[in-house]
């Protein structure tokens, strides 16, 4: 094969409890890339569409991860690299992860596939790092495994997949403003008090014991996060009457995706979710606030050939 185009699908990390830990991947949002093989080594993104990103390959993350993968295969040709993007840059649905973790999927399927899953996300991290400045794979590895992930360790790299029950959907609002991860991190407190950290903790645990058992009543009584939340979502306009809403609307759980603006909420049947799409929507209505809402099944499969 000296040719692939691919779907690289917007992620939702962190789940609330679960940060830098737990993501999960979504259906209907993603950016498309066309990855080929060229006889001169070495990386170029050749075309970049939808956003104004570095063409330069130790700027983007998608060159980034690709340098990464390449020093290590040491492969007899080189790679160039077409993004169309579609997520956008700093929304909290991991813009940097898709493109990330997509170039290093394509080069392994044109390469015949040396490398494993753990392995393509620990090549994505490095792409991930230069944009998030820390190294943390919770939009990686949904993107690359489909389903929720929970990330045991990044040292070294473990990736649990975790089952995905059958009528979870998930709501996104995107409040179309911009949120560096690297910023939204750094007004993070380096400590946690003992009893916030087993609150959130057992809400984890509960969390990853619903997903097994189909629990729609304990996803929503794990769904909280009293550890980042309190900082970070004073940085997301309208964020408590978006959450408050939807728990009225029937969400099981309404918090920050990523490091946000954009908010998620997760759903028992599609039917409910639409009804939480409204009543996000309707926060915003009368505000300047321009946003995109998205209502989608969680894709287990992750990056797909097209
Ligand atoms: N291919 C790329 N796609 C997206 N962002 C990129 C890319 N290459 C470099 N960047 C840079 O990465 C930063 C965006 O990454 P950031 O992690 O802040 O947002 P995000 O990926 O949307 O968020 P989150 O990880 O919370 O979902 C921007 O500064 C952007 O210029
Ligand atoms: N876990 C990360 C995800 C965003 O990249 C954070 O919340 O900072």
């Amino acid at each position: 094969m000296e040719e692939i185009k691919i779907f690289s699908p917007a992620t939702v990390a962190n789940v609330a409890c679960g940060f830098d830990v737990l993501g999960f991947c979504l259906d209907t949002i993603g950016d498309h890339m066309v990855v080929r093989k060229t006889l001169e080594k070495g990386i170029k993104i050749t075309e970049i569409e939808g956003f104004d990103l570095p063409f330069e390959a130790t700027e983007n993350v998608a060159g980034v991860s690709a340098l990464a993968l390449i020093e290590d295969a040491k492969p007899n040709c080189g790679f160039e690299i077409e993004i169309y993007k579609n997520i956008k840059p700093g929304s909290g649905i991991g813009s940097s992860s898709a493109s990330a973790s997509g170039s290093v999927f394509a080069i392994n399927e044109l390469l015949g596939k040396p490398y494993n899953k753990t392995q393509l996300t620990y090549f994505a991290m490095q792409g991930e790092k230069m944009a998030s400045q820390s190294e943390h794979a919770d939009n990686l590895a949904p993107g690359i495994f489909g389903g929720f992930t929970l990330v045991k360790s990044i040292n070294p790299l473990e990736i649990l997949e975790l089952p995905t029950p059958k009528d979870l959907y998930a709501v996104i609002v995107h409040p179309q403003i911009e949120i560096k991860t690297s910023e939204a991190r750094a007004m993070l407190p380096n400590n946690v008090p003992l009893i916030d950290a087993i609150i959130q903790w057992a809400n984890v645990g509960s969390f990853v014991h619903a997903l097994h058992t189909s629990n729609y009543g304990l996803i929503q009584r794990s769904l909280q996060d009293i550890v980042i939340e309190p900082y970070r979502k004073r940085l997301i306009p309208h964020f408590s009457q978006v959450k408050s809403e939807s728990m009225k609307a029937g969400a099981l759980g309404c918090a920050i995706s990523g490091s946000g603006p954009s908010m998620f909420a997760l759903s028992h049947g599609l039917e409910n979710a639409k009804k939480i799409e409204l009543a996000m929507k309707k926060v915003y209505s009368n505000t300047q606030i321009d946003l995109e809402t998205y209502v989608s099944k969680i894709n287990t499969k992750g990056i797909k050939i097209l």
